[in-house]
């Protein structure tokens, strides 16, 4: 490829509309355009790109013994219904109608779709497994597309779906996908975490994210320094406090507290430590209101309380619901005295001797507050989020912090997509089972913004040479001179002879500027022919990975080239 033909329009200026650095370099690189919110153009480089981490992906895949289809985006409403999730999404999902006004959505994911072709083909324990998987643009209309294809509201997504006879051998696929992963993410350079995750509304079980560590992450991660355990810190396990030492049970009192309201005004008012406060949120659960205590100097976490509470759609309760329940404000409520409530507990909240909450009555709060004689609960269970400096639910030794881009995800799904589409297989003795399924996914466009995230640096993208849009790129400083663009051309001719990627800025440009947009693009080999080389054969080599270049004999590039694409 020539730079004189090439539409690779790298600006001068970082767009204002960009807040993360991915963002801001695949604009400026030319690699990525604006459709709309969330909807982008892949470039000719950004398309390169992304055939390259498709091929990475597509050699895993079919060594794990994946059969790649093509499924269809346009998805008929009946089988979400059928399903039982057509109601379960909102806005988040796109839906069409048809000429003859029949419901449509484009896929946001494709279990019901593969489910049902699997239905109608799949009869005997024979033909399991089957692992189907597609490479293909998803749409979620998120809410606030943002960070470029980090999150995008059309986005390409790889995914596989694993179907088996039986739990066990489902686990068994679970363990191929997931050494894939590691293999794919290995192979495109990332510095990557698997961590076990929230099977969030589609239910299953066991699930694990791949997290790709950068600090604009939007995930949060847990990692132990001395044992494997690694958790999304929506599901990272709690181990409670117990307080050093006990006292006696004394006698609840209401006392009178104006105007204090937060955790930390009750604590200096009444010099007590806010972990002897008992913090009670209200949400809604669906049509239910429910109760959750933890301890006063911890954070809730909302995942947790979907896990022991499970439901469509849980918020906080508004003012006014809260009112409503405990004729309070927010500042002043707590458990003593609540009425049909369901009251949830955080394991911390067991061993609050002489606790302090609100009285359900603004301007006062109860002392002295003891669990059983005071209020009850429906339960106890791992209801916060984990904080720095906590240890190793697994080993007790110390929790590494860290945030994540999640660019992909596997899940057992069990039986949950085959039970409701009926998708059954009749086995040796032939009785009907039903077929268990996993299934597996890589945001390959967010993996694309991902790898940017973490290699870049001010001059611009660091690509890794197994996912670079080209391999080397040769850079003439002046055009106007013969033999410089001889060697150039000569170079070149050679380069590609070897199957080397390679571009040719053939620019009539200063050198200063096709040197900016060789380290701006992120191409791995970068070589310069000059004076020196006319005059005594020497080519400036630079490494994009390396401060400096280094001077080669023309002789060698090809050779040196090679060896370094090939280690
Ligand atoms: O997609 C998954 C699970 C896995 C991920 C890997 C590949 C196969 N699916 C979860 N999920 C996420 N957002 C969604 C958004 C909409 Cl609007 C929807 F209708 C459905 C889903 C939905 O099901
Ligand atoms: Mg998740
Ligand atoms: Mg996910």
């Amino acid at each position: 490829m020539r730079m004189s033909n090439a539409l690779i329009p790298t600006l001068r200026s970082t767009p204002a509309e960009a807040e993360i650095i991915s963002h801001q370099l695949l604009l400026k690189a030319g690699f990525i355009r604006r459709g709309a919110a969330g909807i982008y153009t892949y470039m000719p480089l950004a398309y390169r790109v992304l055939k390259k981490i498709e091929g990475i992906i597509r050699g895993e895949m079919d060594n794990a013994g994946g059969q790649e289809v093509l499924l269809p985006i346009i998805q008929p409403a009946e089988l979400w219904i059928e399903s039982g999730r057509w109601q379960v999404y909102g806005d988040e999902m796109f839906r069409v109608k048809d000429r003859h006004n029949r419901d449509f959505c484009l896929g946001p994911t494709h279990e019901e779709i593969i489910t049902d072709l699997v239905r109608g083909e799949v009869s005997s324990y024979r033909q399991l497994p089957l692992y189907l998987y597609q490479i293909q643009n998803k749409y979620r209309d998120e809410r606030r597309p943002r960070f470029g294809l980090m999150r995008g509201r059309e986005f390409i997504m790889k995914d596989l779906y694993s179907f088996d006879l039986n739990d066990e051998n489902l686990d068994k696929s679970y363990k191929i996908m997931y050494k894939a992963y590691e293999n794919i993410f290995t192979k495109c350079g990332l510095n990557f975490r698997p961590v076990e995750a929230d099977s969030g509304a589609i239910g299953g079980s066991t699930t694990h994210e791949f997290m790709v560590l950068a600090d604009s992450g939007e995930a949060e991660i847990v990692y132990c320094s001395s044992c494997d355990y690694a958790a999304n810190t929506e599901i990272a396990a709690c181990t409670p406090e117990k307080p050093k030492d006990s006292e006696e049970l004394k006698e609840i009192q209401k006392v009178e507290t104006p105007d204090q309201k937060t955790i930390n005004e009750i604590s200096d008012f009444l010099q007590i430590s806010p972990s002897k406060c008992i913090k009670t949120l209200f949400f809604t659960a669906d049509e239910e209101v429910i109760a959750i205590l933890i301890r006063g100097d911890r954070t809730i976490n909302e995942i947790k309380v979907q896990k022991i509470h499970p439901c469509n759609n849980l918020g906080l309760a508004s003012e006014e619901e809260v009112q409503s329940i405990t004729n309070s404000s927010p500042g002043f409520v707590g458990p003593v005295g609540l009425k049909n409530v369901k009251i949830y507990a955080d394991l911390e909240v067991e061993h609050i001797i002489n606790g302090v909450c609100g009285a359900n009555e603004d301007g006062y709060h109860l002392i002295n507050v003891n669990l059983n004689k005071d209020y009850k609960v429906e339960c106890f269970a791992d209801l916060r989020l984990i904080e720095e400096g906590e240890l190793c639910p697994k080993c007790q030794e110390s929790l590494n912090f860290a945030r994540g881009i999640e660019v992909g995800q596997v899940f057992k799904l069990g039986t949950r997509y085959s039970e409701a589409l009926n998708a059954t297989y009749l086995d040796s003795n032939g009785k009907k089972q039903i077929i268990h399924m996993g299934c597996y996914g890589i945001g390959v466009s967010r993996t694309l913004a991902a790898t940017v995230e973490q290699n870049n640096d001010e001059n611009g993208i660091i690509w890794p040479k197994t996912i670079a849009p080209y391999q080397v790129i040769i850079i003439p400083v002046s055009v106007k001179d013969e033999e410089q663009v001889r060697l150039a051309e000569e170079l070149y001719k050679q380069l590609q002879e070897k199957g080397v990627e390679v571009i040719l800025d053939d620019r009539n440009e200063r050198a200063g500027v096709k040197f900016k947009d060789a380290d701006l693009i992120g191409i791995p080999v970068k070589i310069t022919i000059g004076k020196k080389t006319a005059e005594n054969n020497m080519i400036e080599y630079k490494l994009r990975t390396e401060p400096e270049f280094i001077e080669v004999n023309y002789e060698e590039v090809v050779q040196k080239t090679l060896a370094y694409l090939n280690d």
